[in-house]
């Protein structure tokens, strides 16, 4: 069985073998209490086994729940924030074709998302182009009282229930929340919605292998079973291989010890404008996971070769506190070749004949030197293709050493105070009933 794998070799003039494996000890002891659940945040350790704790019922009633859906209706709305929608757009997107909307013969319903901002005229563009459209709601809270989503929610739910009535409107909305507790939980009850459980021991972010991540993929026609397969094949083999051998210790690792060294942002690129979303959802779970207590490495990303020609000047030249971890897909899905044209004005014969992806290879090899020589440590993430197995496996590895990787650094992998922050400054800005004081005080300030 073929894995994803990680090459370090490419880092190797920036940080030595040594100073990487001063954390093989303790990664692999990170990864067992993450197992065990005695580390920080130990209630929040609910995914380290998910891939194999899910049964065939379960991913059997989300099918069955895709199916009724995707009977009724041509568009799903996915209504969610953060980890409540980011790691369904990450799959979707990489899967879909990328011409999807464009896409009549597609028999799967459109994957559109709301309640991952407050604009106004995002807002209302989605609210009148689905004035002429069969549509469904698939709201996912797991506190049930976000405000983005609810704001989303609210606005979708009253125009399904006028445009096909509350009846049909119920059997087109599915609530994904907790079990008993929040607003979208009793509302949910209420109105007698299709629901699915986040379970309590699963934060948002680590949530794209429950529901909250299965339902929207089964949708848009993905193959779930194929997902939990690879992230399931990730986890047996995360726990059976040698620190050398295993790509989520030794990126944990690799990347601590760069970070030791100044190395305080990771770029995450790809060559494959698909796994944008990837690293959306990536720059989450470890954004949220690490930075905290004014620690943490940042997490940015790039599309590339696009931003070759725009970011590539900085990572090349610019100041030399970053390190770069590539998404190489091996092997495309489709062959494109390469046309021979007799004028040959843009001298480009040369590569008649040839794969693209024999050029967007070489662009990446050359890309990689360019910047190591540059002063960028590289680190390499090969897929052996892009399909829903060995996504499953890129997820939990990138879950697994997001934990690992944290316990590292020293801290809870697991919380997000610091996201309150703003919550609480617009709460008293909107003088929200019960933010009378900070309402008075952040007015002072104005
Ligand atoms: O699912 P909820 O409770 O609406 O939360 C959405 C997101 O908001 C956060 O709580 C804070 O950003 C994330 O951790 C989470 O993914």
């Amino acid at each position: 069985m073929e894995h994803i794998k990680l090459s370090i070799d490419k880092s190797l003039d920036f940080v030595s073998k040594e100073e990487i494996f001063k954390f093989e000890e303790s990664s692999k002891k990170h990864l067992i209490s993450l197992h065990e659940g005695t580390g920080k945040g130990n209630d929040f350790v609910g995914w380290v086994d998910l891939p194999s704790r899910i049964t065939e019922a379960e991913l059997n009633d989300i099918e069955a729940t895709a199916k009724s859906l995707k009977d009724k209706v041509e568009v799903l709305v996915v209504v969610g924030i953060g980890g409540s929608y980011l790691g369904a757009k990450a799959v979707n997107d990489a899967l879909a074709h990328s011409f999807d909307h464009l896409n009549s013969g597609d028999e799967n319903p459109l994957v559109l998302y709301a309640g991952q901002n407050i604009s106004e005229d995002y807002l209302y563009e989605l609210t009148d182009i689905l004035k002429s459209i069969e549509f469904g709601i698939c709201v996912i809270s797991k506190s049930g009282t976000t405000t983005e989503p609810a704001i989303a929610f609210r606005l979708l739910k009253e125009m399904l229930e006028e445009q096909v009535g509350k009846e049909e409107a119920r059997e087109r909305i599915v609530a994904i929340t907790d079990e008993s507790k929040g607003a979208l939980r009793t509302l949910a009850d209420q109105e007698g919605y299709k629901t699915f459980v986040i379970p309590d021991n699963v934060g948002g972010r680590y949530s794209v292998l429950t529901p909250v991540g299965l339902l929207p993929i089964a949708v848009a026609g993905h193959d779930i079973k194929a997902l939990v397969n690879g992230a399931k094949s990730m986890q047996d083999y995360s726990v059976a291989a040698s620190f050398e051998e295993n790509p989520a210790l030794l990126y944990a690792a690799t990347r601590n010890a760069l970070y030791q060294k100044g190395k305080g942002i990771e770029i995450l690129a790809n060559y494959n404008p698909k796994l944008h979303n990837v690293a959306e959802w990536w720059k989450q779970l470890y954004g949220e996971s690490e930075g905290k207590e004014n620690k943490g490495i940042f997490p940015a990303s790039v599309d590339f070769t696009s931003d070759l020609h725009s970011m590539g000047q900085y990572i090349q030249e610019g100041q030399r506190n970053i390190f770069e971890t590539v998404i190489s897909v091996a092997k495309p899905n489709h062959t494109v070749l390469i046309p021979e044209d007799k004028d040959n004005l843009d001298k480009l014969n040369y590569l008649a004949g040839k794969r693209v992806d024999e050029v967007n290879k070489m662009a990446e090899l050359g890309t990689q030197l360019a910047h190591v020589d540059g002063g960028v440590p590289n680190l390499k993430i090969e897929m052996p293709q892009l399909n829903e197995f060995y996504l499953g496996e890129l997820l939990y590895f990138f879950e697994i050493a997001c934990g690992v990787s944290g316990y590292i650094l020293d801290v809870n992998p697991f919380d997000q105070p610091g996201v309150e922050a703003y919550k609480s400054n617009m709460f008293a800005l909107l003088e929200k009933p019960g933010f009378e004081e900070e309402s008075a005080k952040i007015k002072e300030r104005l």
